[in-house]
């Protein structure tokens, strides 16, 4: 659990050059440790392309129904493309946004007799409509992925860990969301749901671009007294927060910390990027890798490494990182599920751990 944050800190990059280097270290490990998330400013990402994806949020979401039909997700054996409004539940709730999935491009390499979990990994769905939408998206994540490695290396010194050990779990597909939610009669105070209160559990890292104008609110984090704390728009700024598969690799030293978004009476656009991790990362492989930096801790009546962290990968009864994610694709989209893993589809469903 989070410690009792009042605020979300903000990490200037600018402090990597050597006399600020120490400081900016130390700041980050209190983040990483004490609240899962965090602001970056001074990332090094280009306004322009950052501007460009802005750009592009508005156009695709105005596409017509029959347009975003076509680069529907239950097309996609990935779970790449379009869902919409009221497709996705979280905590037992209906989500109260539409959005347009999108990953590093790739082409399909799984074939019949390899794990199951390699057909993940496919090529995006992209809209006819206008060439430049697929250019700003693809150059965006071209950045993002950039900025992710400069991150793990922070990440790694300022936790004493060596880069190549972190670098190590990644995955060669990283994935983007474009997300709208619509503007809600229901006020805020009285919750309307934009996206229920949730640990991110696909990527390592989360990178979010918040893309609408500071007045438009919504995004806030738990604390461990319970308290909903507000996550403001800073511009200039990436809102970073920890994936569930940090949190296992770290020994919970690390918290991927709960949040949500409140829908409101302004629409709101969010980009997160998930930084992916390797598909074929076994338990044991996540519980041991960092045995020898980092502590592990559990209470003394647990025998089990791993058994006071909150994660569906450990619990789950599928050893892989990758089987455990087609499980929840699955569960989330059951009509690509259906139509593509027919063969495990009701064993997933009805496998509840
Ligand atoms: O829209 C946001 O600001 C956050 C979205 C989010 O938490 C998610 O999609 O995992
Ligand atoms: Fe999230």
């Amino acid at each position: 659990m989070a410690s009792n944050f009042q605020s979300i800190p903000v990490i200037d990059l600018l402090l990597t050059n050597p006399p600020t280097r120490p400081q900016l270290l130390r700041q980050l490990r209190q983040a990483l440790t004490e609240v899962g998330f965090l602001y970056i400013s001074n990332h090094g990402v280009p306004q322009s392309v950052i501007s460009d994806l802005q750009a592009v949020l508005p156009r695709l979401f105005e596409l017509d129904q029959g347009r975003k039909d076509a680069v529907a997700l239950h097309h996609s054996p990935h779970f790449l493309g379009y869902s919409q409004v009221g497709s996705e539940t979280t905590a037992g709730r209906e989500d109260r946004r539409e959005q347009f999935e999108f990953a590093t491009e790739l082409e399909e390499s799984w074939a019949e007799g390899q794990p199951r979990y390699e057909r993940l990994r496919g090529p995006n769905q992209w809209p006819s409509a206008e060439a430049d939408i697929r250019c700003s998206i693809e150059r965006y994540i071209e950045e993002l992925t950039r900025l992710g490695e400069r991150f793990l290396h922070l990440v790694a010194e300022a936790l004493s860990i060596p880069p190549e050990v972190l670098f190590s779990f990644l995955s060669d597909q990283h994935r983007l969301k474009l997300v709208h939610y619509p503007p809600s009669e229901i006020s805020a105070d009285k919750n309307g749901q934009g996206v229920g209160p949730h640990k991110d559990s696909s990527g390592w890292w989360t990178f979010l671009l918040q893309a609408s104008p500071p007045n438009v609110k919504g995004l806030q984090a738990l604390n461990r007294n319970g308290e909903w704390i507000d996550i403001p728009v800073i511009e200039g700024t990436f809102v970073v927060n920890i994936g569930q598969a940090f949190e296992v690799v770290t020994h919970g030293m690390c918290k991927a910390t709960t949040h949500r978004v409140l829908s409101g009476s302004l629409e709101r656009y969010s980009v997160p990027f998930f930084q992916g991790v390797r598909r074929n990362l076994t338990k044991s492989e996540a519980l041991n890798a960092l045995k020898d930096y980092i502590p592990i801790q559990q209470p003394p009546s647990q025998s089990d490494v791993g058994a006071n962290i909150d994660s569906a990968f450990l619990r789950g009864r599928y050893d892989t990182w990758g089987e455990s994610q087609l499980r929840t694709k699955i569960r989330s989209h059951r009509d690509a599920g259906r139509k593509f893993y027919a063969d495990v589809f009701d064993q997933y469903i009805n496998d509840d751990n």
